[in-house]
C-alpha cells in the first residue's frame, strides 16, 4: 500500500489539520488539538479525541492547540502531533519518508517558515517544502491559477484570514490578518458575558456560531438554546440566543474581513482588478461557512463573492495537487533542501 516515493501535502491549520497522500486523496482530516498529562508529559489523545477534552480536562491533563494564529507556537507539541499525524497516515517509516508540502498563511516570518519545515522533518517527513495557503486554497478551489488573468481569494481558517489577488501562478498583493473562525468565536464568548453575564466555553460558542451566527441580516431569525455559568449566581443558566443577537456580537470581526478585502482590492492593479469584477471573488476555509458573510463581501465590493466547493478541504487540496507539477515549483518553493543550504 505504501510505495517508497510517497507524496503528501499537509494542511497544518489552527483549527484542523488534514492529509493528502498522492493517488489517494485526503486520507485523514482531524482537530489540530493534543492532549497531555503535565505530570508525565505522556501524549493523552490527538485530533478529535483529545478536542472533546477541551475545557473539560481535570489538573494534571491540558488539551493544546499548539498552532496559534496560522503558525506553530508550540513547536514541540506540533512536532509530536504531526509525528502521530504522519505515522498514521504513512506508516513508521526509516527509510523512504514521505516528500511533504505544508502550507503556510502568506506574510509569515522567515523564523515561522523554518518551524513548519523543522518540526515537519522532525516528525518524520522527507524533503519538505512550504506552499503559501492562498496559492493552495486557489488551486483547490479549482482556479485557473497560472494564466494571467487575476483571481482573488478570501480563505479564512481558524486563526488568519488570508486575501490575495493571484495572477501567473504567484500573489500580487495580499494580506493576511489574524481574525478569523477562532476570533468569531472569541466575540461570542465577549457578547455573552457583556449582555446576558453568561460564562460560556469555546465549544459553545463554535455551536452558537454555526448554527445561529450571521454576518449579513436574516429574512428568517432562528433561535438556539445556550448553557453557560451565571456570572452573578455561578450557577448554570440556559438562555435563548437569536441571530439578530449573533449579528451585533459578530459585527467587529467579519467588518475586519471586509475592510482586508477591500483593502487589497485598492491595491489591485486596474487591468487584474477588472478581471475579478468579472470573474468575482472566491472564498474557501471553514471560517467562509459563517452565514453571509460572502453576502457581505459582495455588498460592501460590488463584486460577486462565491463560497468554493468543499470549502474547508480547498488548501488541502491544492497542497495535494500541487504536488503534481512540483518539478515546476521545486525551485521557487522554500525547503528543507535550500534552507539547509543556506544555513
Ligand atoms: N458551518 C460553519 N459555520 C461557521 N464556521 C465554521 C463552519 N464550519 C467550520 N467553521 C469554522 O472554520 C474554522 C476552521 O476552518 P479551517 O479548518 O479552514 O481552518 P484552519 O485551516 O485550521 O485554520 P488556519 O488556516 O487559520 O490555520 C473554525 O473556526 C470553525 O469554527
Amino acid at each position: 500500500m505504501f510505495g517508497f516515493g510517497m507524496e503528501v501535502g499537509i494542511d497544518l491549520g489552527t483549527a484542523s489539520i488534514l492529509v493528502y497522500i498522492k493517488g489517494r486523496g485526503i486520507v485523514l482530516k482531524e482537530p489540530s488539538v493534543v492532549a497531555i498529562d503535565k505530570n508525565t508529559n505522556k501524549l493523552l489523545a490527538v485530533g478529535e479525541e483529545a478536542r472533546m477534552m477541551l475545557g473539560r480536562t481535570p489538573g494534571n491533563i491540558v488539551a493544546i492547540r499548539p498552532l496559534k494564529d496560522g503558525v506553530i507556537s508550540d513547536y514541540d507539541v506540533t512536532e509530536r502531533m504531526l509525528r502521530y499525524f504522519i505515522h498514521k497516515t504513512c506508516g513508521k517509516r526509516k527509510f523512504f519518508k514521505p516528500k511533504i508540502i505544508v502550507c503556510v498563511p502568506s506574510g509569515v516570518t522567515e523564523v515561522e517558515k523554518r518551524a513548519a519545515i523543522d518540526a515537519t522533518t522532525e516528525a518524520g517527513g522527507g524533503t519538505t517544502y512550504l506552499i503559501e495557503e492562498p496559492i493552495a486554497a486557489a488551486i483547490g478551489a479549482g482556479l485557473d491559477i497560472a494564466k494571467p488573468d487575476g483571481n482573488m481569494i478570501v480563505d479564512i481558517g481558524g486563526g488568519t484570514a488570508d486575501v490575495a489577488v493571484i495572477s501567473l501562478g504567484g500573489v500580487v498583493a495580499s494580506r493576511s490578518i489574524k481574525c478569523a473562525g477562532d476570533t468569531f468565536d472569541q466575540a461570542i464568548v465577549r457578547y455573552m458575558r457583556k449582555r446576558h453575564n453568561l460564562l460560556i466555553g469555546e465549544r459553545t460558542a463554535e455551536s452558537l456560531k454555526m448554527n445561529v451566527g450571521t454576518a449579513y441580516p436574516r429574512t428568517k431569525i432562528l433561535t438556539m438554546e445556550c448553557r453557560g455559568r451565571d456570572l452573578v449566581s455561578g450557577l448554570p443558566r440556559t438562555i435563548k440566543v437569536t441571530t439578530d443577537e449573533m449579528l451585533y456580537a459578530l459585527e467587529e470581526p467579519v467588518m475586519a474581513i471586509a475592510d482586508a478585502v477591500h483593502a487589497v482590492l485598492e491595491r489591485t492593479p486596474p487591468e487584474l482588478a477588472a478581471d475579478i469584477s468579472d470573474r468575482g471573488i472566491v472564498m474557501t476555509g471553514g471560517g467562509s461557512l459563517l452565514d453571509g458573510l460572502n453576502k457581505l463581501i459582495e455588498e460592501r465590493t460590488g463584486i460577486p463573492t462565491y463560497i468554493a466547493e468543499d470549502p474547508i478541504e480547498c488548501v488541502a487540496k491544492g497542497t495535494g495537487k500541487s504536488l503534481e507539477s512540483l518539478h515546476i515549483l521545486e525551485k521557487s518553493m522554500m525547503s528543507s533542501k535550500n534552507y539547509r543550504r543556506n544555513r
